[in-house]
């Protein structure tokens, strides 16, 4: 099932499966409606006329009743549309809301995230254009191909009823028609949707790439190229979209072929009924009609057939991610210390584990530094406690943790939104009093709009400075036992790093906290050192002991 577009109709199913079943329900309706409509008004126009021609049947020919079934089949035939519409729109855009969330989730997966943002273009296509094909495959497919099936199967029982086996020709043929145009759209718009979707993402990746990178292109002299470059992916997607055009171009010939086909079948058919008195005039504009009628679904058809491939490509792809299990924080529940034991672990492109045998435990409310040169192992350590990185072997016990690192991670959305991240339900007093402790409420209240002033994107509006004073603040709203700090104040000028320090020593009491640092200001925070030397504890040292004062003074000075 994994990655099966069968997922996706089960999640669609799961979803809004009465929403989808009205759907089909509706757009049935209306369909038949419509046929029936055209049929009805042409035998009437027609009867009428005939009736017309002579005063004594046109005093009793009853044009009331015919009348009314025009008027109740229109307002049938309206009345469903709307409905259909409101349920087929309703039923989709929720599930595509519904399976944005969860493939966001997904897409959090550490070692999928990872993989997917060394290629952004694949990432944003993910998101936003995966996401968006999928409606194809119930609006412009399933409802379509639904409809076409149940015209062709009442029109095969109806006109068979009214002129025995010759009734089943139109249906059958309707069905060959539908048939053929699925699998000639579907083979063709796999090829030509495929490499359309592929120099899109490379016309997307080329064109960022010149406009965020064009000084370092100018200064390289290599403008020309890039834009060359961004030029071929550009004729690329041209090249494709004239395939997917020559393939539509070619269905909705055949789709015309057809219908000539029908109708003309239909006009000899009559012919011969005329001929044997089966069929009189009326009776000819209302078979016609119908014939006509019965052809409307090929259209929409037609559109989904050319998107089926890139359909089924999304489902497939937005399936993958989905089938995986969502990630949770690794977090054990009733632990209190933190405790890694007998771990292995290699990164995924390293040859050689990077901790084999490693093992630490922190009791709760301990404050630990640890310290090492560059390439040690400490985020390695980090990224284990917080489950962004798996071990081999081994096992880890964490109880639940917040994370402050060096970057800001700030979002283009309102303060409030950016605070509320971590925690949905603080109401403006927490916010307020988390900023305070932040040393940042100033600053907000002189924003225009406060709480909801607007920040650009990674937090553009605020100096660098006041970006990590706020990600503090997103920090402290967590009410977290364990504290996992990665080089909190690396790179900041030394009045924000020493609020930073304060703050965070003044909620510090009663926690938990592990603190990487290779700065002396960081590490005098913690009762307890830990150098760590290729993946391995060298120093474990306590305040008190003498050596603990000497591994403080070999960090860097502020
Ligand atoms: N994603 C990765 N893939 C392969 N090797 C990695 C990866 N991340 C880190 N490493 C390697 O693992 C080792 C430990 O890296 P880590 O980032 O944990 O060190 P660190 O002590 O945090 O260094 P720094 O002080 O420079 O941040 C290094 O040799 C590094 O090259």
């Amino acid at each position: 099932m994994r990655g099966h577009p069968l997922l996706l109709f089960r999640l669609f199913r799961q979803a809004a499966g009465w929403k989808l079943g009205l759907g089909l329900l509706t757009a049935g309706i209306t369909a038949l409606a419509g046929a029936a409509l055209l049929g009805l008004s042409g035998w009437f126009i027609t009867a009428t006329g005939i009736a017309g021609l002579s005063a004594g049947t046109a005093l009793v020919f009853d044009v009331f009743r015919p009348g009314a079934g025009v008027r109740a089949l229109a307002l049938l035939r309206t009345g469903a549309r709307y409905g259909e519409r409101l349920a087929t729109h309703d039923a989709t855009l929720s599930v595509i809301a519904g399976l944005r969330v969860r493939l966001f989730q997904a897409l959090a997966r550490p070692g999928l995230g990872r993989a997917l943002v060394q290629r952004p273009g694949r990432l944003l296509f993910r998101i936003s254009g995966d996401l968006d094909t999928l409606d194809t495959l119930y609006l412009r497919l399933l409802i379509p191909a639904c409809v076409l099936a149940v015209l062709a199967l009442v029109s095969m029982v109806a006109l068979a009823l009214l002129m025995g086996w010759a009734g089943l020709l139109p249906g059958l043929f309707l069905l060959l028609v539908g048939l053929v145009m699925l699998v000639l759209g579907g083979r063709g718009g796999l090829v030509a949707g495929g490499k359309r979707a592929a120099a899109l993402e490379a016309l997307r990746l080329r064109l960022l790439d010149l406009v965020a990178g064009r000084v370092e292109w100018r200064l390289a002299g290599r403008q020309e190229q890039a834009a060359y470059l961004a030029l071929l992916a550009e004729g690329r997607l041209r090249r494709a979209d004239d395939r997917l055009n020559r393939l539509e171009s070619g269905l909705t010939l055949w789709q015309g072929l057809a219908a000539t086909a029908l109708l003309s079948g239909g006009v000899i058919l009559c012919a011969e009924l005329v001929e044997r008195q089966l069929f009189g005039g009326p009776a000819v504009a209302l078979f016609l009609l119908i014939l006509l009628g019965l052809m409307e679904p090929l259209g929409p058809l037609r559109r989904g057939a050319v998107e089926l491939g890139r359909s089924l490509r999304a489902a497939r792809r937005v399936g993958d991610a989905l089938s995986q299990p969502v990630p949770q924080q690794a977090v054990s529940p009733g632990t209190r210390d933190v405790i890694l034991s007998a771990i292995r672990f290699r990164h995924d492109s390293a040859s050689a584990p990077l901790f084999d045998g490693f093992s630490l435990s922190i009791p709760a409310g301990q404050h630990v530094a640890v310290i090492g040169d560059s390439g040690a192992g400490k985020s390695s350590l980090v990224a284990l406690l917080t489950g962004e990185a798996r071990p081999d072997t081994g096992s880890i016990a964490v109880p639940p943790w917040a994370l402050l690192g060096q970057d800001a991670a700030l979002f283009q959305d309102s303060v409030r939104a950016n605070l509320l991240l971590a925690d949905p339900d603080a109401d403006d007093t927490r916010l307020w009093a988390v900023l305070e402790q932040a040393g940042l409420e100033r600053v907000v209240r002189e924003m225009p709009g406060g709480l909801d002033a607007a920040l650009g994107e990674g937090g553009t509006g605020l100096s660098s400075g006041q970006r990590r004073r706020l990600a503090l603040a997103r920090f402290l709203l967590q009410d977290k036992p364990l504290w996992l700090l990665d080089e909190v104040t690396e790179g900041i000028d030394l009045s924000v790093a020493a609020t930073i320090l304060t703050k965070i020593k003044a909620s510090a009491a009663g926690r938990t906290i592990l603190l990487v640092t290779h700065l002396r200001r960081e590490a005098a925070l913690a009762d307890r050192i830990i150098r760590l030397s290729h993946g391995r504890v060298v120093m474990d040292l306590t305040r008190g002991d003498p050596a603990f004062d000497v591994a403080l003074s070999t960090l860097r000075p502020d």
